[in-house]
């Protein structure tokens, strides 16, 4: 299973129709996603996930008849409108979250197999009454050469000088910061983000996104990542996803074709991005 339960061109519902394919299809970005590699690092099959309305006591269908799968060291981005369902799907693939009809298969196994996996959640859930630098060590327990990796990763996010400050002195920017070296530490296999770098300035986003970039580059993760920012999407995804409103399914995906080296091009950005955005006009300005 490679690609997802959509005509790959379809607009998403509601949405404007596609516009005619410009110059920059398929070079840059393409409906067509590239061919598999090799066994996926993971497959997604969510037939059905609901919730209870606290109000009301009914059942909601959040998402349904969603499916994609993620290759080794692919870089996916999920957008979609509020409240439609994303962090609940990162939640079911972190195991957070059993309570759903469907299959999760890790490299082709459905019991086995679970990658090492780090998470940067909407929130950065530091521990308030630990140093940022403990913060980090925790992750990193009974490993050799701890203190050296985290101060690498805090000189990294330009959190060295903060390394001892109790995680709550912090600014919610430098939290972001810490939870995603945090996230980093562990040299995840599959790394989830929620909104990873949003309430950041952006330079600071920026860097932080080049710096996703670059270590992605060395440690080849497969990485999730939950974004609103469409322009952050086509600098950084290999795919990206596009959700409906709930019950949330995939109704189209584009792949993005900018070398990961020449990912720091904001002129290659910004073409790609202006191709995609023509093309789903009115869901993701
Ligand atoms: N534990 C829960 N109990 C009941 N309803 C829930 C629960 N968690 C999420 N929901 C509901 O499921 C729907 C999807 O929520 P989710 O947070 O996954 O959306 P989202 O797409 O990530 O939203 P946003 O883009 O605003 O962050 C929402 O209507 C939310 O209220």
């Amino acid at each position: 299973m490679r690609s997802s339960n959509h005509s790959s061109v379809s607009p998403i519902a509601g949405g404007a129709e596609p516009s005619t394919p410009g110059p920059e299809w398929p070079r840059l970005v393409d409906t067509e996603a590239p061919p598999a590699c090799c066994l996926p690092l993971l497959e997604v099959e969510i037939a059905h996930k609901g919730f209870r309305d606290p109000k009301r006591g009914e059942h909601r269908v959040v998402l349904e008849q969603l499916s994609f799968s993620l290759q080794p060291g692919e870089l996916v981005a999920i957008l979609g409108p509020s409240g439609c369902g994303k962090t609940t799907l990162l939640q079911l693939i972190a195991g957070l979250d059993r309570g759903f009809q469907g299959d999760l298969r890790w490299n082709g196994q459905t019991e086995d197999g679970h990658p090492r996996l780090g998470y940067v959640f909407q929130n950065p859930r530091l521990l308030p009454w630990l140093s940022l630098r403990k913060n980090i060590e925790l992750v990193l327990d009974g490993q050799s050469h701890k203190r050296r990796r985290v101060d690498d990763l805090l000189e990294a996010m330009g959190l060295i000088d903060f390394a001892d400050m109790h995680a709550n002195r912090l600014s919610v920017g430098m939290q972001r910061r810490g939870a995603l070296a945090r996230a980093f530490a562990i040299q995840p296999q599959l790394l989830l983000m929620d909104e990873p770098f949003v309430s950041l300035d952006a330079p600071t986003a920026r860097q932080l996104r080049l710096l996703l970039l670059d270590i992605c580059g060395r440690t080849r993760p497969s990485v999730l990542f939950v974004t609103h920012d469409l322009r952050e999407a086509t600098m950084l995804a290999d795919r990206i996803l596009f959700l409906s409103t709930s019950p949330a399914r995939i109704t189209s995906e584009v792949a993005v074709r900018i070398p990961r080296e020449s990912r720091q091009r904001e002129d290659l950005v910004e073409r790609a991005y202006a191709a995609v955005a023509s093309r789903f006009s009115g869901l993701y300005p």
